[in-house]
């Protein structure tokens, strides 16, 4: 795709299981890992990437030379496109799936992406016609699934593993998220969504486990802020989880070991 290295899709069977949280702060770990990173919003109907951003409702594309091309919105380094940046989020997207795939596809390639070596889709949830017709559109190099650890969100990111095994798309690795709450008030820790669940999930597919996140206030208040963990904290335990994910979802695409962009100075 022109502008664009390489497309990883962040996806979950199941919704609301923080695909939109991870998929922003990896993207944010890969900028700090000195790569150069897009997220594009193929959440129709519920868009959150503009919130999680923190762009302002109302900011939309500028024009970009070409035929109906436009530009992505910057925020903290980062080039977006969504549904958010086009339509009035207040209103319901009462929209069929031949729809919701134009839309989608419309944004694929009308975007005109300034040199990513990353382009994160951010895939809606779930893994009806939809989603796979979007995996099918998608010349992603690799997926990554997120999944908390109970049996029933475990079931739907089986069936996510499942969709892109049909299109082809490599599985990189499983994140589990809400693994453990950890009260911030007591240091407290109870596994309130089970354990173990990521793992078994990976082993069964042959994949990994990339990373383990928290159950945390903190992830939350600063996600729906639009200041994410990754640039709000950079330096604690889950900006650490990120860092870690991130490297390994590179060098999976990548098919390299090294940790980064290579960098020369000259005169
Ligand atoms: N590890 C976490 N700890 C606490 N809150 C979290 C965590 N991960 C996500 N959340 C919160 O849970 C809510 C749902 O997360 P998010 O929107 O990322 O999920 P999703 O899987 O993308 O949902 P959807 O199905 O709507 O696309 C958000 O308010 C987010 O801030």
């Amino acid at each position: 795709m022109e502008g664009v290295k390489h497309i990883v899709a962040v996806a979950s069977g199941k919704g609301g299981v923080g695909k939109s949280t991870v998929t922003v702060n990896l993207a944010l770990a890969l900028a700090r890992e000195g790569y150069r990173v897009g997220i594009l919003d193929a959440d129709i109907h519920g868009p959150s990437q503009a919130q999680m951003l923190g762009v302002d409702e109302g900011v939309r594309p500028k024009a970009a030379p070409g035929d109906n091309k436009f530009l992505p919105i910057e925020a903290h380094g980062i080039q977006a496109m969504s549904m958010a940046f086009l339509v009035n989020t207040k209103e319901p997207m009462v929209w069929r799936g031949p729809m919701v795939a134009g839309a989608f596809q419309q944004m694929l390639n009308q975007t005109v992406w300034d040199d990513l070596d990353f382009l994160l889709i951010d895939m809606p949830p779930g893994t009806g016609d939809v989603q796979l017709t979007l995996a099918q559109k998608v010349p992603a190099s690799g997926a990554v699934i997120v999944t908390t650890p109970q049996d029933i969100a475990l079931l739907d990111a089986r069936k996510g593993i499942e969709m892109f095994r049909k299109v082809k798309v490599p599985v990189v690795g499983v994140v589990e998220n809400m693994s453990v709450y950890h009260c911030e008030q007591c240091g407290h820790e109870a596994a309130i969504f089970g354990t173990g669940g990521g793992e078994r999930i990976a082993e069964e597919y042959a994949t990994r486990v990339l990373g383990r996140l928290p159950l945390a206030l903190s992830i939350r208040e600063l996600a729906d802020s639009g200041k994410p963990s990754v640039v709000s904290e950079p330096d604690s335990a889950v900006s650490q989880t990120f860092a870690s994910i991130a490297r390994q979802v590179a060098e999976a695409v990548n098919g390299q070991s090294h940790q980064g962009p290579t960098i020369s100075f000259s005169e």
